[in-house]
This record gives structure tokens, C-alpha cells and sequence, in this order.
């Protein structure tokens, strides 16, 4: 058996950005193949809806925009939480937010957190909770609002599936930055993360699913080349 390819936070934002700089295929293009490719995991795991989706300003909420546009296109009920000012919403994941947006896609935003019985409410009827609050973007402790936000989805029953990697959950030692999704389930992008190689990380991550984002395989190749050599 060959063993399991796992890269690091540096390495798999390197693979994004050489995607993106070297070869010429816009970052859009990426998101759409990771949220599509978590819709049909989604799909292959009986999910009938309500699906709610946590999202955060950064590319790991853009993914989770993706998600909700695929699954109400499949008449799944999906709403989403954003823990951002829609605002402050850049590049891909501003051009997924206003397209969930225009598709009517049910949108409720509170960048502070100022009432956290709305996110509980929020969640209170949920199939699957889909957490895209924060991916390989993550840098140090986990930070107020996510603190709070993590613990009531952690508190909340539906199940769960951690986007990329469960949030607050480091890419590399695989151990938690101080709050952290516990999910079910976690669909990671284009290899297994290097902490997940930690027994630990299972407790937060479930099982791991890799979803391939069309980068091209002479990058990834490499990189693997490297950590052998
Ligand atoms: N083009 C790309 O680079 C692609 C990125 N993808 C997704 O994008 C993610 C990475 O996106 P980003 O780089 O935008 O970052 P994230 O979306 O992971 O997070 C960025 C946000 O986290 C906040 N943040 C950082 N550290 C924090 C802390 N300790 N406590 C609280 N908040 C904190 C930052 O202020 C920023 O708003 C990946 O995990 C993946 O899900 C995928 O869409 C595939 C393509
Ligand atoms: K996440």
C-alpha cells in the first residue's frame, strides 16, 4: 500500500497560488471544483436538508457560498450563517456571496456575533451543518467571534462536516488553536494535511474525504518529490 500524501499548510497554498500564477486558472475556478466536489460528498452521504452553512470571510466561506448555490439548485434546503460583514467580502468569495445572494439563497449575517441565540436558532433544525468558517487561512489562537461560534456549533446536534479542515484546527501539528470544530466528517482539498497524520486530529476532524480541485498533478508530483529527497 503507498502511503498517504499529506502537505503542509505552506505546501498546499502554494499548490492554490501556483495554480493560479503559473498556469493561468483563476482562483474561481478552484473554488467552484472545491465546493462542488464537498456537494457531492454531501450528495454520496444521503443528505436530504436543512443544510446550514457556517461561513467566514476568507476563501473557506467562499467555498461554503459554492456549496449552498449546488445544493439549492438540487432542491435541498440551505441557508447560510456568515460571521462577516458580506462588506468585507473579497475576490472569490465576494463573487460567490452575491451570486448565493441573487439566487435568493437565505443569508443571515452577524460579523461580531452580537446575539448568539440567533446563530443556536440558527442551527437548531439542521440535517448537516457545513463549517466553513476558517480553513488553511487560520493563524495563531482562534480569536473572538469564532471562539464562541465554534462552541455552539460544537453544542448544536446535526451533523457535521468540516470544510477543508475543521476550523481552529491546525493545518500542521494537527492539534486545536484553542477552539475547534468537532466534525463528523471533513472534505479536504487536494491532499490530506500534514497534521492529520496526528491520532489526535481525528477526534475533530472524522473521517476524511479528498477532494480533488483540478490543480495540476505536475505540482503536487513535486512537491511530493521534494519531501523525499
Ligand atoms: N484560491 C485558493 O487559494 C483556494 C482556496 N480554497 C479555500 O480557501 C481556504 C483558505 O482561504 P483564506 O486564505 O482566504 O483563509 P481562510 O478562509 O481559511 O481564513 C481567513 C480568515 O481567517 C481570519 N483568521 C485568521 N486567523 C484567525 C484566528 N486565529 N482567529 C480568528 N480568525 C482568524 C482572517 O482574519 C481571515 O478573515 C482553504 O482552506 C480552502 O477552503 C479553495 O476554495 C480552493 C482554492
Ligand atoms: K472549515
Amino acid at each position: 500500500m503507498s502511503p498517504i500524501k499529506r502537505l503542509s499548510r505552506a505546501e498546499v497554498r502554494s499548490v492554490d497560488q501556483r495554480t493560479i500564477e503559473e498556469f493561468g486558472l483563476p482562483g474561481v475556478a478552484l473554488m467552484e471544483n472545491a465546493g462542488r466536489g464537498v456537494f457531492e460528498l454531501l450528495l454520496s452521504l444521503k443528505v436530504t436538508g436543512p443544510v446550514k452553512i457556517c461561513a467566514g470571510k476568507g476563501n473557506n466561506g467562499g467555498d461554503g457560498f459554492v456549496i449552498a448555490r449546488h445544493l439549492d439548485n438540487a432542491g435541498i434546503p440551505v441557508q447560510i450563517f456568515l460571521l462577516a460583514d458580506p462588506e468585507h467580502l473579497t475576490g472569490d468569495a465576494a463573487i460567490n456571496y452575491q451570486v448565493a445572494s441573487r439566487m435568493g439563497i437565505p443569508i443571515q449575517s452577524d460579523p461580531v456575533l452580537s446575539d448568539p441565540d440567533a446563530l443556536r436558532t440558527f442551527l437548531s433544525d439542521a440535517d448537516w451543518i457545513v463549517d466553513a468558517f476558517l480553513g488553511t487561512g487560520v493563524q495563531g489562537t482562534i480569536r473572538p467571534p469564532f471562539t464562541t461560534a465554534i462552541q455552539i456549533v460544537n453544542q448544536a446536534a446535526g451533523n457535521k462536516l468540516a470544510v477543508d479542515l475543521p476550523s481552529g484546527l491546525d493545518c500542521d501539528t494537527g492539534l486545536s488553536l484553542g477552539d475547534c470544530i468537532i466534525a463528523a466528517q471533513t472534505a479536504t482539498f487536494v491532499a490530506e494535511k500534514k497534521g492529520f497524520a496526528i491520532p489526535e486530529s481525528k477526534q475533530f476532524t472524522g473521517a476524511v474525504h479528498v477532494v480533488d480541485i483540478g490543480a495540476p498533478r505536475q505540482i503536487i508530483t513535486e512537491l511530493l518529490q521534494k519531501q523525499t529527497s
